[in-house]
């Protein structure tokens, strides 16, 4: 844990040497200092490394948890040749000889309760889905197919050897690698460990975040409002996405703008929490501390993307405790979680980083944009009458705009060197579900 620890200081270090000599000029009034989101994911790839430490938790309770070890199977799945189907067994080298022949019906195999007594070569055993093959059987005619005389079945012809048994170690062979240190773990992970008898594994710890907003106009709901005070918003946003994330959340309420209380805060959160998040107070206004106080108790690392939403962007470091300041505008607050703080949370818990899936869909709309920025849309995807996947865009672009959040189930990403979107292109579409887990 310590040379984890060690690492990323060392990492950051060098990347901040880096960002110093760039950074020399205030880059807010420079726009050549902007990086780019590229810039932006490479960096924090860099610099990142899981902080989690680890725990042992059951099967039962694993649901998305991150996994912190590799684990190997102990035993076959299935674990004996069995039956795919309700029917009758026999052994294939004999039917061959003479498909349609009556064969006694010598007994049974359920599942549970396997057939164990001796077999005549041409013996046939009724057999249900799951049960293990009677030794020397290896081929299975479904009940379906079959006709009974008594004691006795005819089998149908044209079977092939082996059909509908399900062979030991198909699916997976004892000593296989089952899954590795680092995936998430989905409902099918949690039954593909429980399928060869594991209990208990190591996942690494929830990451502790803690969760600020800035801002002396804000105001927690249920709270009296003055008519300069509006409600803190952000917080439920950013409360429900970092829950999302398998973070475990302190709320630590609204920040008055003073550059003391904001240090002071901060300090005290990165103490115990692995990573701080607040949001507002990152531009360029009189009240804008979060940076100055970051700076002054910590190292920040860059804060201009080539973005919109979300251009002021803070991601910095507090003793070895990660910092990611949020522009205040809601939008961009969700936006920039979604796009940077996502992928550094991934990393910081100790998972895979796999970008999310994204499709391609055809834009009803047309736009001109700006050349040298990423930008990102609110949109709504569906399909047409004539099964067309359409995305169009939320009417106006206006970051504090939460109905458009609302409105959407995604987001349209339109690259850097993108100045006009025509009706009818094929755009990226990123549906919020797959931005939010
Ligand atoms: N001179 C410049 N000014 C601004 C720039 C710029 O490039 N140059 N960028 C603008 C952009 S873009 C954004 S986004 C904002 C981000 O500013 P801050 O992070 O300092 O955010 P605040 O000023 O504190 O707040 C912005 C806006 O959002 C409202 N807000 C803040 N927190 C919450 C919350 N928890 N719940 C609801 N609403 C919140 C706040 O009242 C403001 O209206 O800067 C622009 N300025
Ligand atoms: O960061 Mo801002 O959202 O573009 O208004």
């Amino acid at each position: 844990m310590k040379m984890l620890l060690l690492i990323l200081l060392f990492n950051i270090l060098s990347w901040r040497s880096l960002r110093m000599k760039r950074l020399a000029n205030d880059c807010f009034s420079n726009a050549s200092e902007m990086i780019s989101v590229a810039e932006a994911l490479t960096k924090i790839a860099a610099a990142a490394k899981p902080l989690a430490g680890t725990e042992r938790t059951t099967v039962f309770e694993a649901e998305g948890r991150i996994l912190a070890e590799d684990i190997y199977a102990t035993m076959s799945i299935p674990p004996t040749d069995n039956s795919a189907v309700d029917g009758y067994a026999f052994c294939f080298a004999d039917y061959e000889k003479k498909p349609d022949k009556p064969r006694n019906i010598t007994g049974q195999s359920k599942a549970g309760h396997p057939w164990k007594g001796p077999l005549a070569t041409d013996a046939v055993i009724k057999i249900l889905t799951g049960a293990v093959m009677p030794e020397g059987l290896d081929t299975i005619a479904m009940t379906e197919d079959v006709s009974i005389q008594g004691n006795q079945v005819i089998l149908p012809t044209g079977l092939k050897a082996g059909d509908n048994c399900r062979k030991k170690g198909e699916d997976i062979q004892a000593g296989q690698i089952l899954l590795t240190k680092g995936t998430q773990l989905r409902p099918q992970e949690l039954g593909y460990l429980a399928s060869v008898g594991l209990e208990s594994i190591n996942v690494f710890k929830r990451l502790k975040v803690a969760l600020f907003s800035t801002g002396d106009e804000l105001v927690n709901p249920g709270e009296p409002r003055s008519s300069n005070g509006i409600y803190d918003s952000n917080r439920l946003i950013l409360i429900g996405l970092l829950a999302n994330l398998g973070c475990s959340v302190t709320d630590l309420g609204i920040l008055k703008d003073r550059l003391p209380v904001v240090r002071a805060a901060l300090h005290e959160a990165a103490s115990n929490h692995d990573l701080v998040l607040t949001s507002g107070g990152v531009s360029m206004g009189d009240e804008d501390h979060v940076k100055t106080a970051l700076n002054d108790i910590g190292h920040l690392h860059f804060w201009r993307i080539a973005i919109k939403p979300g251009r002021p962007l803070a991601l910095g470091q507090i003793g070895n405790t990660a910092f990611i300041g949020l522009p205040g505008n809601p939008i961009a607050a969700l936006v920039c979680t979604l796009m940077f703080a996502r992928p550094l949370i991934k990393i910081l818990s100790g998972a895979n980083t796999t970008p999310p899936l994204s499709f391609q869909a055809t834009s009803d709309f047309s736009l001109k944009k700006k050349p040298g920025r990423t930008e990102w849309l609110r949109a709504r995807y569906h399909v047409s009458d004539t099964g067309i996947g359409i995305v169009e865009k939320y009417p106006t672009e206006g970051s504090g705009i939460l109905s458009s959040a609302v409105w959407a189930n995604g987001l349209i990403e339109i690259g850097d060197d993108v100045t006009y979107i025509n009706k009818g292109d094929l755009i990226t579409f990123f549906p919020f579900s797959e931005l939010m887990r």
